[in-house]
């Protein structure tokens, strides 16, 4: 589904002062494309996925999909926080059956995407773990899971694989390229790491500073499927330079 922003104000008023977020954001994602939007931390990219998932309002403007609005209405789209946040009193299961419940779908029907989907992402074994048996890169897995259960073809990526060392880091990158290839929804990853939006992206959205704007939108050139050894590469250089300096704007 292709997911639209347009003209989106958002201002918060903390302790009496007030503090423009967005002024007039436009934006639009293809159906089926992968985009990463970067920018300075505080210029609020959190913000607009909690926007985007209806999670807060915009004092202004419109958020559409496939042109039908969903401006303030949760559960249109799959949002994975920053944070794993799986519940630590449910199993791996239990968990990423979560949106399933919410949304009171068959505990049978859910049971068996549970399966199918544990099966597929390498995590069947761990199903009756709690999230503290967990290693980082297998919560981050399972909190996907849950997100794709959710069963929305738009998904919210904020920092997935923030706090990931560097190596399981690469591991997830490649991972979540080779479902994404499978599955295509469309994506809005969220990240401060230049390499990963370039070794991930169709397209990296570039924020300003608050008020912020979108400064450059960056069509990534390199052919898929994306080899990972890309980001080796001499190949990438003007790219990253680039980036580097558009994130100091
Ligand atoms: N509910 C809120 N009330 C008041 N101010 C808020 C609220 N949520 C966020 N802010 C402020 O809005 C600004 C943008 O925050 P946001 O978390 O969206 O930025 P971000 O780009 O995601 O940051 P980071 O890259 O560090 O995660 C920050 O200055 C933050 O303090």
């Amino acid at each position: 589904m292709t997911l639209a922003l347009k003209n989106l104000s958002k201002t918060y008023i903390e302790n009496g002062q007030s503090m423009e977020i967005f002024r007039d954001l436009n934006l639009t994602i293809e159906s089926g494309s992968f985009v990463s939007l970067i920018g300075p931390s505080g210029s609020g990219k959190s913000t607009l996925c909690n926007l985007i998932a209806g999670i807060e309002k915009p004092d202004q403007g419109q958020i559409l999909l496939d042109d039908q609005e969903i401006t303030g209405m949760p559960g249109h789209v799959g949002y994975m926080f920053q944070k794993d946040l799986l519940l630590p009193w449910r199993t791996l299961r239990e968990n990423v059956t979560l949106g399933c419940d919410l949304r009171r779908q068959d505990k049978k029907i859910s049971s068996v995407e549970a399966i199918k989907g544990l099966e597929h992402f390498g995590l069947l074994d761990f199903a009756d773990y709690y999230p503290h048996q967990l290693s980082g890169g297998m919560k981050q897995r399972g909190a996907l899971l849950r997100t794709i259960l959710f069963g929305q073809p738009t998904l919210l990526l904020d920092e997935p694989f923030g706090a990931l060392d560097a190596l399981t880091r690469r591991e997830m990158q490649l991972w979540l390229l080779s479902i994404w290839i499978e599955t295509k929804h469309t994506v809005l990853f969220i990240t401060h790491d230049i390499e990963e939006a370039i070794l991930l992206s169709d397209k990296i959205f570039v924020l300003s500073k608050y008020p912020a704007e979108v400064v450059e939108i960056i069509d990534v050139p390199f052919p898929r499927p994306r080899d990972p050894e890309l980001i080796f590469s001499s190949g990438i250089l003007p790219l990253k330079t680039k980036l580097f300096h558009l994130l100091g704007t």
